[in-house]
């Protein structure tokens, strides 16, 4: 989709810090907390350790252990619900939230990620649990809420879900079962929209049990593993991704204006040392993969928040080696959300009393303060002319593919085992290309078909409006007013002047009277006739709808 060059506020990645409360072993040490948080300033305060705290030996080891102070567009206290600024799973929704969600509604792109150390509360914040749910479910639901809330005759929205992890440096889609071996999937670069993971399944959704259903189907495919610092750890890269399609139909000039969001949350894996996580073996090499992402992640970030960085962009100097995107699966996704077309936000996680860790996480948040992102509007204008032609165009290219795969199947079983094998490969990328065609043309004719319904809906209310206003001119004409004489001369002749709304019982009714008496009849027929127009196109609609519907095989919702 094209963006709309005219709005570009840009603006910097968003950042907050969230700590969270003691977990039961950190209480049996007898852990300090070492944060402290200003609701006032927004500020976070590392302190030192106690020298008697073992779980923080390695930092007593350094010459230098001192308080350090950071500041953040939002420091959020999750540490004792009894304090009086607490942080409650609403208070980070309705702080960040619902601000990305305004963005969205208004076409831009937007991402969220949450980073910090195993066990700091990453989970827990995006995903929440059933009873406490986090910043996912609390944005699904807020967007049909505002859907259904919007609903008038000249808007409809199409929302499509995915759920992606990158594990060990591959891609596994969530909405898949889990296979043995695993099945992965390949990562492309499109000019337009940049890298995109090839062949993930996109999934329509209605409301928000639909999408809460999805989510949480993916969220239990997610590879988790117990570690030391935390029972169910998420070992992979998660990001759950929203498209928001806002279709609005000009019923008068026949205009539709598309506007596209994409929402991405993601859930990174731990960035623990493998040290503290006692991990081995299997884990070990997992945390080398995951780390490799997250350093290239931190190499990112880095050279996106340089002041040069900024400097060469503003020239339009290629930045591609400068910021090492390709070094990771993780970065080369992410590509767009970290410093391209969108706007983002990091949510860094910490626990109340790993000095080295927070130290890192905090420095890592604040480097990404700097960094800049050029957020658009993405929208569109298409004509209705300009839909059939891209419907009319895609049938065509199926028509090819179709054609091209039954002579693949004519000459494969006449050619040798290799020639086969070799026509079975082509035929199955054939076949890929064919499927994801008719299903990019399905997607398209459902728009198309909601078009055509906010046209119906909007006949049906114009129609709807007619109806009364005849049948109040009808009732007029059947029943007029009737002013008797006795009345009428009780009052003055200035009231005599007849109206379209009164007719006067009055022999001596001048012949003008009399024309004003036409009148309405006339505004009558001019209506009928009008009416019996809308209801025939309103005909015609139905007839499209219903004949689109059984060519292309849609199911469309009542
Ligand atoms: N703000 C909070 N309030 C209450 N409990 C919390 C909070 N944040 C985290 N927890 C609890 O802390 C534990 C660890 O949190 P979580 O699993 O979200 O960490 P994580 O950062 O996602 O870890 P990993 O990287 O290993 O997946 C969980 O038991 C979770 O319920």
């Amino acid at each position: 989709m094209a963006p709309n060059n005219g709005l570009n506020p840009g603006g910097n990645v968003k950042v907050v810090v969230r700590v969270r409360a003691f977990l039961p072993r950190e209480i049996e040490r007898g852990a300090q907390c070492l944060i402290q948080m200003n609701p006032h300033t927004q500020s976070t305060k590392l302190l030192a350790p106690p020298s008697t705290d073992p779980a923080n030996s390695r930092a007593q080891t350094r010459k230098v252990v001192d308080e350090k102070l950071f500041t953040f567009d939002n420091s959020f206290w999750s540490h004792n619900p009894r304090d009086a600024h607490y942080a409650t799973q609403e208070d980070v929704y309705n702080c960040l939230g619902e601000e990305f969600l305004d963005h969205n509604f208004e076409g831009y792109h937007t991402c969220i990620f949450a980073y910090g150390q195993t066990g700091s509360g990453k989970s827990y914040t995006m995903m929440g649990t059933p009873e406490q749910s986090g910043l996912i479910p609390r944005t699904c639901e807020d967007l049909f809420q505002r859907i259904e809330a919007n609903e008038s005759a000249n808007i409809s929205y199409s929302v499509r879900v995915s759920y992606f992890e990158v594990y060990n440096e591959h891609v596994r889609d969530l909405f898949q079962p889990r296979t043995d071996p695993p099945q992965y999937l390949k990562i492309r670069e499109s000019p337009t929209e940049g890298p995109y993971v090839k062949d993930l399944t996109e999934i329509q959704v209605k409301n928000y049990a639909e999408i809460l259903k999805y989510m949480r189907m993916g969220d239990n495919s997610r590879t988790v593993a117990s570690t030391k610092m935390n029972d169910t750890s998420s070992r992979s890269h998660a990001v759950f991704t929203i498209m928001l399609k806002q279709i609005h139909h000009d019923y008068h000039t026949d205009e539709t204006t598309e506007r596209l969001a994409r929402i991405r949350l993601v859930d990174l894996a731990g960035s623990e040392r493998a040290k503290a996580t006692e991990a081995t073996g299997q884990r070990l090499r997992e945390g080398g993969n995951i780390n490799k992402s997250l350093t290239t992640l931190g190499r990112v970030i880095a050279a996106l928040a340089d002041p040069k960085h900024s400097r060469m962009h503003s020239k339009q100097r290629s930045n591609r080696d400068i910021v090492p995107y390709r070094d990771s699966i993780l970065t080369w996704l992410l590509k767009d959300s970290l410093g391209g077309n969108s706007k983002t936000a990091m949510i860094a996680c910490i626990a109340p009393s790993d000095y080295d860790e927070t130290l890192s996480t905090l420095r890592y948040a604040d480097q990404a303060k700097h960094i800049r992102t050029k957020a658009i509007v993405n929208q569109d204008h298409v004509s209705s002319g300009e839909k059939d032609a891209q419907i009319n165009e895609m049938a065509e290219t199926i028509r090819a593919l179709r054609w091209t795969l039954s002579q693949q199947q004519q000459n494969g079983s006449a050619s040798v085992m290799k020639a086969v094998q070799e026509s079975a490969d082509a035929q199955s990328e054939k076949i890929r290309e064919f499927t994801t065609k008719y299903e990019n043309m399905l997607q398209i004719m459902e728009e198309k078909l909601a078009i055509s319904e906010s046209k119906v809906r909007q006949l049906e209310e114009e129609k709807e409006a007619l109806s009364i206003h005849l049948k109040l001119v009808l009732d007029e004409l059947k029943n007029p007013i009737i002013i008797h004489k006795e009345e009428n001369e009780s009052v003055g002749e200035r009231s005599r002047v007849p109206t379209p709304d009164m007719i006067y019982e009055d022999e001596t009714a001048s012949s003008d009277e009399m024309e004003s008496d036409s009148e309405p009849d006339e505004e009558a027929m001019e209506m009928q006739a009008e009416m019996e127009a809308l209801i025939s196109d309103l005909g015609m609609f139905k007839k499209k709808i219903a004949a689109d519907h059984e060519t292309f095989g849609i199911s469309v919702a009542a």
